[in-house]
């Protein structure tokens, strides 16, 4: 199985967008020190849709906080497009699993704030807001209210505003977790849509081993204590045009399936094949 994963690496673009470079992280609190991610070492490419799939308390959301430049790590370094990162700017978007929209702006708003922040003039705003929501399926409910949205076309409200200001890379914190199954693979499709058009670099956090398999190009495992990668492949379902049916009801699928929850579920000290991402 593993062979006939790592044989589409290949393809890979070699232009890291994100580096992460012998990260390691420590949380310190009075009594005891948390070693929550142990000598990290990641790189991101373009057109990269990189899942992160790990038991909870992995390390899946302090490496997406150091990503996002929301935590320092202890050791090591983040580098994007070969620039050390840190601090949060507008080169990287974040998309957590509660929309953060603005209660009191209007759709349109929402999505045209990171656009006023960049001081982007007023018609060009308006063509890119529109442009977005048109990508996300919201054309119709830009002068809404988020309160007045399903809690899906918020999240795609989301995504809008972050895909409008043009990040280099997009890090995804379980977006579609909070939603019902329906909803869920309906955003899963969109998102998927959207990507093809965008081709943005996403570093996409989930629990879900059949979301990461729908939507990503490459897989990564973490195991916890200490947090690090043991698993790092390209997905050779996302890289055939299968439509999500075609991708579920193939054989492949159910042996990725199998292969990435028997590797997520085994101990840290258990030996995992560390099928580290050859570009
Ligand atoms: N602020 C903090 N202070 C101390 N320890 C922390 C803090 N945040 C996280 N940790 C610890 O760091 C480790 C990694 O946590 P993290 O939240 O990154 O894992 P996760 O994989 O995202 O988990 P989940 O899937 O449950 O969200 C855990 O042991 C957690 O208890």
């Amino acid at each position: 199985m593993l062979s006939s994963v790592t044989s589409h690496t290949a393809s890979a673009i070699s232009c890291p967008v994100i580096e992460v470079r012998n990260l390691n992280l420590y949380y310190k609190s009075k009594n005891k020190q948390v070693h929550a991610l142990d000598s990290i070492n990641l790189q991101l490419n373009q057109n990269d849709f990189l899942c992160v799939l790990g038991s909870s308390g992995c390390g899946k959301s302090s490496l997406l906080h150091v990503l996002a430049g929301f935590r320092k790590p202890t050791t090591g370094e983040v580098l994007i497009d070969g620039k050390k990162h840190l601090r949060p700017n507008s080169e990287v978007g974040v998309v957590f699993q509660h929309h953060n929209l603005f209660p009191w702006l209007s759709i349109e708003q929402n999505v045209a704030f990171g656009l006023k922040m960049k001081a982007i003039p007023r018609v060009e705003r308006k063509k890119l807001v529109s442009y977005y929501l048109k990508l996300v399926g919201l054309e119709s409910s830009s002068k809404m209210w988020p309160h007045q949205l399903s809690e899906g076309m918020k999240q795609r409200a989301s995504i809008a505003r972050t895909l409008a200001t043009d990040p280099k890379v997009i890090l995804m914190d379980e977006p579609f977790s909070a939603l019902d199954a329906l909803t869920r693979r309906s955003m899963q499709n969109h998102l998927r849509e959207i990507w093809k058009k965008t081709r943005k670099s996403v570093f996409f956090i989930t629990h879900d081993v059949e979301e990461a398999l729908l939507l990503g190009t490459r897989i990564v495992v973490m195991h916890p204590n200490p947090g690090k990668i043991v698993l790092d492949i390209s997905n050779p379902l996302t890289q055939q045009d299968k439509s999500v049916h075609e991708m579920e009801k193939s054989k492949e699928f159910n042996h990725l399936r199998d292969y990435l929850l028997s590797v997520i579920s085994k101990g840290s000290n258990e030996t995992v094949a560390f099928t580290k991402f050859d570009s």
